[in-house]
């Protein structure tokens, strides 16, 4: 579990400049177990929340509490200590270009202590697990990106970690790898029960693997919540973040429709009712559904021509109390 009770970071002045207020009284709550992510424009602040976690960045007020350890509290060499339980993946890897994938596995063992053989085995353990086993004696330079950040995740894992912190882990890949990294994440929460908190700038990103989101503006959490209720919501900004609002060319003549689509609000009941019982003419003029979260999500533009214009607001209210979720966005266009 990873909790940020009103935490406020803000860096010094620098020469003349003013002093930055990178992050403004932020609460956030990632349960054991989740896939959490956080994003955010550039300078919103992500990159410094994340560091906050394992207090490689100390806040200038507020706790942070990881697997119920105040950490702000702490003293140094028990924070040392706790950090064993976090592991972190970074945007380039940081791997040791001079060591092979296996020597930089067991890089974490070896400062811990652990021996010689213990060492062996586990990286053995943990390449298998990322599916490199058959690349350990590789450096770096011999492996592509994917490979570099599935070794780096394997490093991550090296100590048993808890927690697993991951810093834009796919910015540099291409979208290939960027889906087998993701993926992996994924698993790999799943078989050894890791929290997993991410920070990127790709709404695809979240869409594909998180659970819960937060959406940060200037330092402060404008949004978030778990993704399916977020766009059940269907109007929020962390939903429009996610969903981008369809366009259509207002100069069409029409009467225009948003339908928001969930799985207990489909667009099929919509449709049943303006073609199926009014007869209308209608189209989709924009929009998208996409499966996230395990379930139907999107918002469809739907052009009606044809129709009487107060019969349509009937059925319009009717369909709401449906259970629906559609709404004129623009009145009949004369041409
Ligand atoms: N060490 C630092 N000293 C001074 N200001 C900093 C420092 N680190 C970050 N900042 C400032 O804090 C704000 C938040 O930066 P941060 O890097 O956390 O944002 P971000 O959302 O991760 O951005 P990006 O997506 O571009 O990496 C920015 O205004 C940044 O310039």
């Amino acid at each position: 579990m990873i909790e940020l009770n009103d935490v406020r970071k803000v860096f010094p002045a620098r020469g003349r400049g003013p002093e930055v207020v990178a992050l403004d009284g932020v609460d956030l709550t990632v349960r054991a177990g989740d896939f959490a992510g956080v994003v955010g424009p550039s300078g919103s602040g992500k990159s410094t929340l994340i560091r906050l976690v394992n207090l490689l960045e100390r806040p200038t007020s507020g706790t942070v509490t990881v697997d119920g350890r105040v950490l702000t509290d702490l003293p140094a060499d028990e924070v040392r200590r706790a950090r064993s339980s976090i592991g972190m993946v970074f945007q380039h890897f940081e791997l040791m270009d001079s060591r092979t994938a296996a020597a930089n596995v067991e890089h974490p063992l070896e400062l811990a202590g652990v021996g010689r053989a213990e060492r062996r085995r586990r990286s053995g353990e943990l390449l298998d697990l990322v599916g490199l086993g058959d690349r350990a004696q590789a450096r770096p330079a011999q492996l592509s990106g994917g490979q570099k950040q599935r070794v780096a995740i394997a490093r991550a894992l090296a100590a048993r970690p808890t927690v697993l912190l991951c810093d834009e882990a796919t910015s540099a890949l291409d979208q290939a790898s960027t889906t087998g990294v993701l993926e992996l994440l994924r698993r790999v929460r799943d078989e050894l029960g890791l929290t997993v908190l991410l920070i990127t700038h790709e709404m695809a990103v979240v869409k594909a693997v998180c659970d819960t989101a937060v959406l940060l503006e200037a330092g402060r959490v404008v949004d978030g919540g778990r993704l399916d209720q977020v766009l059940a919501r269907g109007d929020s900004p962390l939903a429009a973040a996610l969903l981008p609002a369809p366009v259509a060319d207002h100069r069409v003549a029409g009467t225009l429709l948003r339908v928001t689509v969930t799985d207990t609000a489909p667009e099929t009941h919509v449709l049943q009712v303006l073609v199926g019982r009014l007869g209308l003419d209608v189209e989709v003029a924009g929009g998208s559904v996409e499966t996230v979260a395990g379930g139907r999500h999107g918002r469809l533009l739907l052009r009606v021509t044809g129709a009487d214009q107060s019969g349509l607001d009937r059925a319009l209210a009717q369909l709401r109390d449906d259970g629906s979720r559609v709404e004129r966005v623009a009145a009949e266009v004369a041409r």
